[in-house]
């Protein structure tokens, strides 16, 4: 058996606008890159190699570890693993840094040990690590992370995950502003009651939102690419929020929101002339704010993890 192995798995954009919670997608790009090496003893070691993120003194709240420990537990497996970190999503991104790790190391692990569970197994296992960075057990970056593409969360207990069919023309550019959203953060703002007419726009967008992904209707999904309940709450943590996303939409983006729990911010787009146009806009009217920003565009990664 290998006794070492080399994956990358992607960045996430959870709740897409409408789907706080519930529905999210995997990026061809960036991604975290690391390798892991059975060790001859119990326990785990990470060994950091990437140029500039600062992991927790604890590796035991590494969310690559957490997530690996329920999925060896689960397996009744007492094997230890080194993990070394190649290169890495910027943590407090918004692009699901802390889902990429929890979502490797299983991945890797799951192929190492020539693949005892199936893969949209490990999806509630990488959600241990969730919990770990963010304090809940969301599944809107792991599971697009580990079964690619767009997937929706229909529910939570019993964990019922579904792919989305999506146009192939479809282009996602991210914004990211330098500066740090922790999820946890994120999470402890909202508001914690609803009215039943923001609860109606909601679920008539997040519907809507499925609708014209499964269709390839880019009218739809423009029309449905809105959130009245989370974004109002956190674009207050993205100084620009307002004008960055009405660059996006003059531009020609079908829609545009907060990435996850932010800062950064995505819009989709049906060319990629038009995602380009769209994250030069995007950058300049946040460079008008004085925020350091990149700005980028992905294709929807349809693989999920991959080894290298
Ligand atoms: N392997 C890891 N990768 C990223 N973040 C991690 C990891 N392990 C623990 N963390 C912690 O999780 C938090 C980042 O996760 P989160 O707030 O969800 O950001 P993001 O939006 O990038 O996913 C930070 O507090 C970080 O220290
Ligand atoms: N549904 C979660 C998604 C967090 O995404 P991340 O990429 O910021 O980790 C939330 O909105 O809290």
């Amino acid at each position: 058996m290998k006794e070492r192995i080399r994956v990358f798995s992607p960045a996430t954009v959870a709740n897409v606008a409408c789907g706080f919670d519930v529905l999210g997608f995997a990026l061809e790009s960036p991604g975290d890159e690391i390798e892991v090496r059975r060790r001859n003893e119990p326990g785990f070691t990470v060994i950091n190699k990437t140029a500039d993120t600062v992991f927790p003194s604890d590796v035991n709240k590494n969310t690559a570890v957490v997530s690996l420990k329920a999925y060896l537990e689960h397996l009744g497996s007492e094997d230890g693993f080194e993990i070394t970190f190649h290169s890495k999503i910027k943590p407090g991104s918004g692009i699901g840094s802390s889902s990429a790790s929890a979502a490797a190391s299983v991945f890797a692990v799951n192929e190492l040990l020539g693949r005892p569970l199936a893969q949209t197994d490990l999806v509630q296992f990488a959600m241990q690590g969730e919990k770990a960075a963010a304090g809940v057990a969301h599944a809107d970056n792991v599971a697009p992370a580990i079964m690619g593409g767009f997937v929706l969360v229909r529910s939570y207990d019993p964990l019922d995950l579904i792919q989305i069919p999506y146009p192939e023309e479809l282009y996602c550019t991210i914004i990211h502003p330098q500066i740090e959203v922790k999820t946890e953060d994120a999470r402890k703002i909202l508001r914690k009651g609803i009215t039943l007419k923001d609860a109606v726009t909601q679920w008539g967008n997040i519907a809507g939102l499925i609708a014209g992904l499964m269709k390839g209707d880019y009218p739809l999904i423009g029309r449905s690419l809105k959130d009245v309940i989370i974004e109002p709450i956190r674009s207050m943590l993205i100084p620009g929020f307002d004008e960055v996303k009405e660059a996006a939409l003059a531009n020609g983006a079908l829609g545009a929101s907060i990435s996850g729990s932010g800062p950064s911010m995505f819009a989709l787009s049906s060319s990629l002339e038009t995602a380009q146009r769209v994250a030069q806009a995007m950058t300049k009217t946040f460079s008008q704010f004085e925020i350091e920003n990149h700005s980028y565009v992905s294709k929807i990664n349809k693989q999920g993890p991959k080894v290298l």
